[in-house]
């Protein structure tokens, strides 16, 4: 049922060593360390962070591509690295994925019908007849046409092959997409079309959605909740409306000051970020933030911090919380300045909703009511 959790980490931590021989001597990269989260049903978790944070890593862990090194997915209570051949391949059928570059992930010599049709088969779903309907209901979901299945991928534009994408992972009628990055690769403008379209998705099959993507913007809209990571570590993750009215981690502030706002005169409290992103292979001492952190102390550089839990799902991985200033982002700001890449993704991320939901209002008009 919406709102139940489906799919849990506890203390889940990967890593990898990389370099040195098989005498050892390499250098241990702590991708994901000991994070906890929930995805329920029909709802979306995000996960925001720079390059090299863990995102992809997580992502593969919650699907069991690769194994931990330490801590459990539970699916539905279940520890899902425990699963053995046949029961792991009866979850696959509710994890499903979509990739950040849909032309890469599209075998360019089969057809749409091909590619679409393959995970039917390789689960023995359907009679050939009853895979075709299939093949051309799951176009229709995603906005294309049956007519569409003769074609090759090469034939499309990069928001028809993200819905491609996204048909086939829907193929099998999961309960969780994981869409790494699933805009990064499109225009703009296409975006918003693709984010609306997992948006509806949703809606009608109530599905649950893991995002993973690197800045805050692109998932204002379709998330529930948001997890900010930095160098494997969840620093916060809170309800989507209150991380971005009322981020705690100076971290997450950073990255909301970070995006243009519209309205100069004002000014937002702003947090900004020193030196470069560390390596996640030599991250800093205590808490990895430290060294950019404008309210660190020896103590933070010391000692790795407790989460704090704020209540209502909000926690932070912060000890300085209690000295650290409010911040607030301006509310209207955000939608005019037409200059900036924010604001014009913005906009077209609340045009093509408000479309959205007058064709809804039209269509509850014009439906009989039953
Ligand atoms: N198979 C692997 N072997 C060794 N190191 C790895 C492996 N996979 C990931 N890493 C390292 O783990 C860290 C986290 O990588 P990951 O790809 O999860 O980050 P990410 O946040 O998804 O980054 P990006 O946005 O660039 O994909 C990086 O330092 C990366 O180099």
């Amino acid at each position: 049922m919406k709102g139940d959790v489906l799919l849990r980490a506890k203390a889940l931590r990967k890593h990898f060593t990389i370099g040195g021989g098989f005498l050892g001597g390499g250098k241990v990269v702590q991708a994901v360390d000991r994070i906890d989260l929930e995805i329920r049903e029909g709802e979306t978790l995000s996960i925001v962070g720079e390059s090299g944070c863990g995102k992809s890593t997580l992502a593969r862990l919650l699907l069991r591509l690769i194994e931990p090194t330490d801590g459990e997915v539970l699916l539905e209570g279940r520890d899902l690295t425990k699963f053995g051949r046949s029961e792991m391949r009866r979850a696959r059928r509710d994890l499903q994925m979509v990739f950040q570059d849909p032309f890469a992930s599209l075998n360019p010599r089969a057809t749409i019908r091909d590619i679409l049709t393959e995970p039917l088969r390789l689960h023995g779903i359907g009679t050939a007849a009853e895979r075709r309907s299939r093949v051309d209901d799951l176009l229709r979901m995603v906005g294309l046409s049956p007519d569409h299945a003769r074609r090759y991928p090469h034939e499309f534009s990069g928001g028809q092959r993200q819905r491609i994408g996204i048909a086939r992972a829907l193929s099998l009628n999961p309960r969780l997409i994981v869409a790494d990055e699933p805009v990064s690769a499109l225009d703009v403008s296409v975006q918003a079309q693709v984010i609306n379209l997992l948006k509806d998705l949703q809606e009608e099959l109530g599905l649950a959605y893991l995002v993973i993507a690197h800045d805050l913007t692109v998932v204002r809209h379709i998330s529930d909740t948001v997890a900010v990571m930095y160098l494997g570590r969840i620093v916060e993750i809170a309800p989507a409306e209150e991380l971005y009215r009322a981020p705690r981690h100076p971290y997450t502030q950073a990255l909301l000051s970070a995006i243009p706002v519209a309205d100069p005169a004002h000014v937002a409290s702003e947090v900004r970020l020193e030196g470069d992103l560390p390596s996640p292979v030599t991250p800093p001492s205590g808490c990895h933030f430290h060294t950019r952190c404008p309210f660190a102390t020896p103590e933070c550089a010391a000692d790795v911090p407790e989460a704090r839990d704020l209540g209502g799902g909000h926690r932070v991985l912060c000890r300085r919380l209690d000295e650290i200033p409010a911040f607030e982002m301006p509310q209207d700001t955000a939608v005019a300045g037409p200059e900036t890449a924010y604001a014009r993704r913005l906009a077209a991320l609340e045009a093509a909703t408000a479309r959205r939901q007058a064709q809804r209002r039209e269509g509850d008009a014009t439906a009989p009511a039953s």
